[in-house]
């Protein structure tokens, strides 16, 4: 028996001796290897935080205590560890296990997560109510080096550093977001990581003073003599400590017992303490640790020697993202590509390796993303921000004000648009035609298939205003793609097939299904015309209205949430146009989407082609 199978909850944690301690932790990695190599999943960050996660546990007394994972990406040995132990083989599956902490699913999950850098604001908030409640208890916000690029988590540590609320910070630091780690705080954390020696750090800071124009050199002797200068020479961490967070650190986070000690240490702090500790993305896993980039996020792979399970698809709409990008910034040099530490993701690692001086990964930074895009768009250049659509949701008010209020043109590749499958309900890309189409100037297109993308990212370059392009995190649809560019003319719809009874609006591949639909509803004598509508914001008023009026049936058919959605737009254009009695049906998604393979979720949502064609069907008998 493992020792594993004796753990139902923390409490069992607690008497374990450290050789257990050490067990415990191999029987966990095994454990998850053996089911992230069939389900997928975000194996190399847990790997990374085993010893981090059993430590927590058993110095806090959770669910009492509050553990914030940032992300939340990170979370599998928590929930291993919190009585999900059996259902853990069901992790990111259709009804099984959430990938992400989900207050549904556990008392021991108190915050539920999916997007970076939440963490801090949200254990501030939970520090705060305790107080105010006159409760007592820890709260542990437990943050990567990556999600520590975010925003947020500077605006909650401005927050935090002000204020005298007990709150641990456990700063995951593994020198690695997905890919490689990216700016100015990472070199920081570098620095401390691995040049603790008083000697060099003194060099540094007087150096650094001493440079300062003018007043640098008797700045360095005043600060020399000072007493709070002495801490600038001996305190690792300083910026953490300037922002009135004490600092710990840095420690092993790999060492069971070190980490007990500081966590310990930070218990009895007062106000907002960060304990930094270093750690191995992949550990114990050798694939994992040489490639934790790849096994960040990972499809099913062989447990013996890490190879992914090949599967012999058409390319994804990513990958021909990618293609296109590269083949248009080798014509045009003012394009440049901008992304939020999802460089690997949107298909844009040649683009980086080909056009380094061109491509910005700002870490995770949405906000930042579009506002520096929009800049760089007003002096001329051809900026293409590549996200996906549900991290553009943090962007929303720099898509709006600092892009389209001045009609500063930014191509917008929003990748992962649509259900996105096991990641679920944080990151599904069913918003994105709600809040990109409403905003004036924008204009917003999605292809039906991957030759269309490439097409429409050459098009989205030849506007004179901001483009979004919406396109889905699939393989495409497997048709020949075109060596030429094409420029589709501005607010155009394909008509697809015509037909005289019903009508059929697709947005984006579900044009696919719309066409299949219409197939099978021939076999029954009804005609059904398509649209592929390619364009909202201009809509084509022309042809939606000229189809409707003729068949007096209308079917919508979107990979989106209803509300303020494609078929929406639609309706709103029949209204305006004053068209009357039409039959409609607009298919698309009510609620927040679950988890799992994205079939599942079409068919649970009624996104299939046996749907468009029942419920065309059923349109049929209603009107004559
Ligand atoms: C707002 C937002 N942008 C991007 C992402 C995608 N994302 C998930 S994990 C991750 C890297 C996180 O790095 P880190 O916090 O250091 O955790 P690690 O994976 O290294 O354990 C990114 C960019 C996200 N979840 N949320
Ligand atoms: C946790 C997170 O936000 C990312 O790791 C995300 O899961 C990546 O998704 P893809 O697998 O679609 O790139
Ligand atoms: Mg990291």
């Amino acid at each position: 028996m493992r020792l594993l199978d004796k753990i139902d909850s923390p409490t069992d944690l607690k008497s374990l001796n450290e050789s257990d301690l050490t067990v415990l932790a191999e029987e966990l990695r095994q454990e998850m290897i053996d089911i992230i190599s069939v389900n997928g999943g975000h194996l190399a960050s847990n790997l990374g935080v085993v010893e981090l996660t059993l430590a927590l546990h058993r110095v806090f007394d959770t669910p009492t205590d509050k553990i914030i994972w940032d992300v939340g990406h990170q979370a599998y040995v928590h929930k291993i560890l919190t009585g999900r132990k059996d259902a853990f083989k069901t992790i990111r599956q259709f009804h099984g296990l959430a990938g992400f902490p989900k207050r549904e699913e556990s008392e021991y999950d108190c915050f539920d997560t999916g997007h970076a850098s939440t963490s801090i604001s949200a254990a501030l908030g939970f520090a705060k109510a305790r107080d105010i409640k006159k409760e007592n208890y820890h709260v542990v916000a437990v943050i990567g080096d990556g999600a520590m690029s975010g925003g947020m988590a500077y605006e909650a540590m401005n927050h935090a550093g002000n204020s005298d609320s007990n709150l641990i910070i456990v700063l995951n630091d593994n020198e690695m977001f997905i890919s490689q780690n990216v700016g100015a705080m990472s070199s920081y954390l570098n620095k401390i990581r691995t040049d603790p020696s008083y000697d060099r750090r003194k060099k540094d800071v007087q150096k650094f003073i001493r440079n300062i124009p003018c007043i640098g050199s008797s700045m360095a002797k005043a600060a020399g003599r000072a007493k709070d200068g002495i801490k600038y020479f001996l305190v690792p961490g300083l910026l953490f400590e300037e922002l009135g967070l004490t600092y710990l650190g840095p420690i092993n986070g790999h060492d069971i017992a070190a980490l007990e000690k500081v966590l310990h240490q930070a218990k009895q702090k007062k106000g907002p303490v960060l304990v930094h500790i270093k750690t191995c993305k992949g550990n114990g896993y050798e694939p994992a640790k040489q490639s934790p980039d790849i096994f960040h996020g990972v499809g099913p792979f062989s447990k013996e020697t890490g190879e992914m399970v090949k599967k012999n698809a058409p390319p994804t709409y990513t990958e021909v993202f990618g293609r296109t990008i590269c083949e248009l910034a080798e014509e045009d040099n003012r394009i440049v590509a901008v992304t939020a530490a999802m460089g690997s993701g949107t298909g844009l690692n040649n683009f980086g390796q080909n056009y380094p001086e061109r491509f910005f990964d700002v870490g995770i930074a949405e906000p930042h993303a579009v506002t520096f895009a929009a800049a760089l768009a007003l002096e001329g250049l051809k900026p293409v921000v590549s996200m996906y659509s549900t991290f553009y949701q943090r962007a929303y008010d720099q898509v709006l004000h600092d892009v389209c209020l001045q009609n500063a043109k930014v191509v917008f590749a929003v990748d992962r648009a649509g259900v996105v499958g096991e990641d679920g309900k944080t990151h599904h890309g069913i918003f994105d035609i709600s809040f990109f189409r409403t905003i004036p100037n924008l204009t917003l297109m999605a292809p039906k298939d991957e030759n269309e993308l490439k097409h429409m990212i050459h098009t989205a370059l030849t506007l004179d205003n901001p483009v979004a392009v919406r396109y889905p995190r699939s393989a495409g649809v497997g048709v020949k793609i075109d060596k030429e560019f094409e420029t589709l003319p501005k607010g155009k719809a394909e008509l697809l097939r015509e037909g005289q009874d019903i009508t059929l609006i697709g947005f984006g591949p579900v044009v696919n299904f719309c066409m299949e639909a219409a197939k099978q509803l021939e076999s029954e004598g009804i005609q059904a015309g398509v649209i592929n509508l390619r364009f909202i914001n201009p809509i084509d008023r022309e042809m939606v209205t000229a189809e409707v009026q003729k068949t007096g049936r209308l079917v919508t058919v979107e990979d989106h949430i209803l509300a303020g959605g494609m078929g929406s737009a639609v309706l709103e254009v029949l209204e305006e146009e004053g068209i009357q009695g039409t039959a409609v049906e607009r298919i698309g998604y009510d609620d927040y989407v679950e988890h799992g393979a994205i079939p599942l979720l079409h068919q649970d949502c009624g996104l299939t082609i046996e749907h468009i064609v029942s419920v065309s069907r059923e349109l049929m008998k209603n009107r004559c």
